[in-house]
């Protein structure tokens, strides 16, 4: 299962949640092809750059109005654009709900009725292109639960279309209702409406202490320079064991070229390993059986190419367990250069270590020196 933790130390904006995704390695390219699916009748461009934060290597996710038309848009309005768009049903719907949780919260702090509230600037094309954003990219990633830490509001007050306002922001404070806050001392905003919405509608549970398997990170910056990283954080875990099955075909009617050709297509496609074994079928017809161990996840992928670069008509699936020794590669400085070398450890101790051909093919070319020497020369115990 995916978990997407939210880690809201400084805070939590729009434009914060967007670059936090980004940076979790939702495809740039995606996200902008799949706005221009909104169509709003005000020009803007979109700015996505790599920042440092305190240090820290952020994305930044920037909506700049290239036009100054003052909208003042209701939630009716706001429904309606992204209605008559071409996005999918799960970011219209997702969409909508952040956007009904900001108004619900206005229409309270101002004693408005629902439809009646016009929102100040979450009504504004930046802040629809930032929730709309979101919601592309939560989707892109395929979460399956999302859990926040204490929302961090900041304090102090803050000038916006309405005036001078308290930190949090009424519709802020009114949005978090439930959610457990939290301000350090930085004096100024660090969680806005939408920001506080956004946190409302997707996450499940709000806890400080959230053990997980980090499987990546990604961080979204803030506009404003703090001492303390001003940026958000996101962290994937995914506790899917992808499952590993063995797909196998007996095939006897393929060139050697062909199955040279098959097996590099489904190595680079992300198989784990792919091996013929030499068999004889009925009448004594000499065969192979192609075996290829994939896991869960690229199952789709191996299949496709089975199927479209071999002669098979069928494959045989079996589940499998695999026990593997942890290993990790390490650089290490030789004669010749850098090495990289594989190192297994089995219960903690080192059972096996290996240089990377690849290094050493590029040193025997380079230094005209024999593999097998290189081997030898270059073989761990010497390094
Ligand atoms: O746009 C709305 S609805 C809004 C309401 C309020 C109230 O507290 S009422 C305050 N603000 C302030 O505007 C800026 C931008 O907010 P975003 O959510 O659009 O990033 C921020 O300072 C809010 O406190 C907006
Ligand atoms: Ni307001």
């Amino acid at each position: 299962m995916r978990t997407l933790y939210f880690d809201c130390f400084s805070g939590i904006s729009g434009d914060m949640a967007v670059g936090a995704l980004l940076d979790l390695g939702v495809s740039k390219e995606y996200l902008l092809e799949e706005l221009k699916k909104l169509n709003i009748d005000e020009e803007y461009r979109i700015d996505i750059k790599k920042v440092r934060k305190s240090g820290i290597d952020a994305t930044q996710f920037d909506v700049i109005l290239t036009e100054h038309r003052h909208h003042s848009r209701n939630l009716f309005d706001i429904e309606g654009i992204i209605d008559k768009s071409d996005l999918s049903k799960g970011v219209k719907v997702l969409s909508k709900k952040i956007f009904r949780i900001v108004a619900e919260a206005e229409a309270k702090v101002h004693g408005e009725r629902l439809y009646d509230v016009h929102f100040h600037e979450v009504g504004a094309t930046d802040s629809i292109i930032d929730i709309v954003a979101f919601s592309i990219c939560i989707e892109y990633l395929k979460i399956d639960k999302v859990i926040s830490s204490f929302i961090n509001t900041g304090r102090g007050f803050v000038e916006c279309e309405h005036g001078v306002l308290p930190v949090p922001a009424p519709a802020t404070a009114e949005i978090l209702k439930g959610i457990p806050i939290y301000s350090d001392e930085r004096e100024f905003e660090l969680t806005t409406p939408t920001g506080a919405a956004i946190i409302k509608a997707v996450a499940e549970d709000f806890k400080m202490d959230c053990p997980l398997v980090i499987k990546n990170v990604g961080y979204g910056a803030g506009k404003r320079e703090t001492e303390k990283p001003n940026v958000l954080r996101v962290i994937l875990s995914d506790d899917e064991q992808d499952e590993l099955f063995l797909i196998q075909a007996n095939i006897d009617d393929m060139t050697g070229q062909m199955y040279g050709y098959l097996m590099e297509k489904l190595l680079n496609a992300g198989a784990k390993d792919v091996y013929y074994t030499p068999i004889y079928m009925k009448k004594n017809r000499p065969a192979v059986i192609l075996n290829v161990i994939t896991s869960k996840s690229k199952e789709d992928e191996i299949l496709d190419i089975i199927f479209t670069e071999s002669t098979t008509i069928g494959v045989r699936k079996i589940k499998i367990d695999r026990v593997e020794l942890k290993r990790e590669i390490k650089k290490i400085e030789t004669e010749y250069g850098e090495v990289r070398v594989k190192i297994a450890r089995y219960k903690d101790k080192i059972v096996n270590v290996k240089p990377e051909y690849e290094d050493l093919k590029k040193i025997a070319e380079k230094n005209n020196i024999p593999l097998k020497e290189l081997y030898q020369k270059c073989h761990p115990r010497e390094m």
